[in-house]
């Protein structure tokens, strides 16, 4: 699912308007329904409704919103705020069709800001996508009231108050919504963890802009969803063989830290890799015997730590950094990798840390190998970001800069490929922030490189499958308890 910027949201809605064809007042009833059907499923009719109304399009949502649900025997309240000398046409349209079924308060002062009773759900459609500057004055003032209840609050499309396009300061009043219904496309702020509590949980509810329309706009930014994800998987052939799903190699663990080259193994075998060997100091060689014996062992020349590459023919991916540690000896065979693969790398953790310190090295990495910083690695790498924002064009120009491709890992883990697309992931939970996910996700996503998916196919279904078995793993553990072995369990490909 592409993510639109607020013009080309605009350009969308106007081409569906004339191509349609469809009036903007019939769209608006549309985004209406659209609404309603999911509030509907969320809410009982027992619960009343108060509608917080700006006086544009989104109030103009609101207002038939109110009108739907007052025909669905809800018993709703709806409060107006007067901003502007010049109420958008479909605001006036619906604040007509409203009478007969209800009237409205209208909201003059601080004073007439009602004191809501618990049960009441807020729905707010104060302002929407055409916000042009902060909110001020009484909108400001009720923005601030609205956020000091406790009732559960409904966003119609995006919170008030809150920018689509750039970013908001922090003393702006913006609603905090528990959720979000957000018209046809997701809004770049719910995917960055500074703006993301201004969205709450968001649900993309379709209101039939053009399709072909969408297909055609170009954004950078897009969502891996359940649909793309399935549309990344490669079916495993009937009379496939262990040679068909590739052979993998992962450079991992030191003394201490041999965890972590178990934990990517794991996943990486379960993530579907036909062969998969594992090159490990002298240390870990038991203990990965015991614990993976699926998978073979290189073992280095060193007790405790990596040195020596070994001979890289025959590897259809490489993962590089579990636990690596950081020793000079490291580096040079992090160096020798660099200079020697033919095949697609994956490097995490450790790898990049060195690779942070020795920046000379950034001209050795392969094209189209995969990063995966969390952010403080990637701060490292690329240096601090003013914001969320700047923190993702860095990563852009960082990925085109060297030809790589970025899985910014988060919440909603950016995988940036060397174009400067940005793909949003849209699995995974709070548990996961826990150590040794990300050794699990380096397992599969060079499991999935081994198997020869291209490398931004890999990152992404990597990620979104990583996600998933995390949220799968959960519905046992709990979010406190989730482990990374959790997760490495839980993996599902096909
Ligand atoms: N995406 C779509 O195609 C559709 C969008 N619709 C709705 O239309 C909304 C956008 O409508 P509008 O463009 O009218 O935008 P808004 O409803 O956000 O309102 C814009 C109006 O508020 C004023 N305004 C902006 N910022 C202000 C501020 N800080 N203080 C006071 N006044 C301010 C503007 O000057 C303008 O008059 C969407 O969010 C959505 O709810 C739906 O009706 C149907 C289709
Ligand atoms: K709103």
């Amino acid at each position: 699912m592409k993510i639109l910027d607020g013009k080309q949201v605009r350009q969308a809605d106007a081409y569906t308007i004339a191509q349609e064809p469809i009036s903007p007042l019939a769209l608006m009833e549309r985004a209406a329904h659209a609404f309603v059907h999911w509030y509907i499923n969320q809410f009982v009719q027992t619960r009343p409704v108060a509608i917080f109304c700006g006086q544009g399009n989104n109030g103009g949502d609101g207002l038939a919103i109110a009108r739907i649900l007052s025909q669905r025997s809800y018993s709703i309240q709806v409060y107006l705020v007067a901003h502007t000398s010049n109420p958008s046409d479909d605001y006036r349209a619906n604040l007509d069709r409203l009478q007969g079924h209800h009237r409205p308060i209208l909201l003059s002062s601080e004073a007439d800001i009602p004191e809501l009773s618990d049960q009441v759900i807020i729905i707010d459609a104060l302002l929407g996508s055409g916000l042009n500057r902060p909110a001020d004055g009484l909108l400001a003032v009720t923005i601030d009231k609205i956020n000091h209840c406790d009732n559960k609050k409904v966003a119609v499309d995006i919170a008030s108050g809150l920018f689509m396009d750039r970013l908001n300061a922090p003393s702006d009043a913006i609603v905090k919504p528990d959720y979000t219904v957000s018209f046809q496309f997701p809004k770049l702020p719910f995917l960055l963890p500074h703006s993301a509590a201004y969205a709450g949980e968001w649900h993309v509810v379709d209101i039939g802009l053009a399709k072909d329309f969408i297909a055609h706009c170009d954004t950078p930014y897009e969502l891996t969803d359940y649909e793309s994800a399935e549309r990344l998987k490669k079916p495993r052939a009937k009379y496939a063989h262990k040679g068909t799903f590739g052979h993998a190699l992962i450079i991992a663990g030191s003394y201490g830290k041999v965890g972590a080259a178990v934990l990517a193994a794991k996943a990486c075998l379960r993530a579907g890799v036909g062969l998969l060997t594992l090159h490990i100091p002298k240390c870990a060689y038991e203990i990965v015997q015991v614990s993976v014996p699926e998978a073979m062992a290189s073992i280095d020349v060193k007790k405790k730590i990596n040195t020596l590459l070994p001979e890289l023919q025959g590897y259809t991916a490489v993962g590089i950094g579990p636990g690596l540690g950081q020793h000079t000896g490291t580096l040079q065979m992090l160096q020798q990798l660099l200079s020697l693969a033919t095949c697609p790398l994956v490097i995490d953790a450790d790898a990049l840390n060195l690779l942070s310190e020795n920046k000379e090295l950034f001209g050795l990495i392969p094209r189209k190998s995969i990063l995966t910083p969390h952010p403080k690695e990637f701060e490292r790498l690329a240096g601090p970001g003013r914001s969320d924002l700047d923190r993702l064009h860095k990563g852009r120009e960082f990925a085109q800069k060297h030809g790589v491709i970025i899985c910014l890992k988060g919440a909603h883990t950016a995988v940036i490929d060397d174009c400067g697309r940005v793909y949003f992931n849209t699995t995974g939970n709070p548990g996961m922030a826990t150590g040794g996910t990300g050794d699990v996700l380096t397992g599969v996503i060079t499991a999935l490189l081994a198997q020869g998916y291209s490398p931004v196919a890999a990152a992404r279904l990597g990620v979104y499958a990583h996600g998933q078995a995390g949220d799968a793993a959960i519905k046992k553990t709990g979010m406190a308890g989730l482990t990374a072995s959790d997760v490495a369990e839980h993996l599902r490909l096909d």
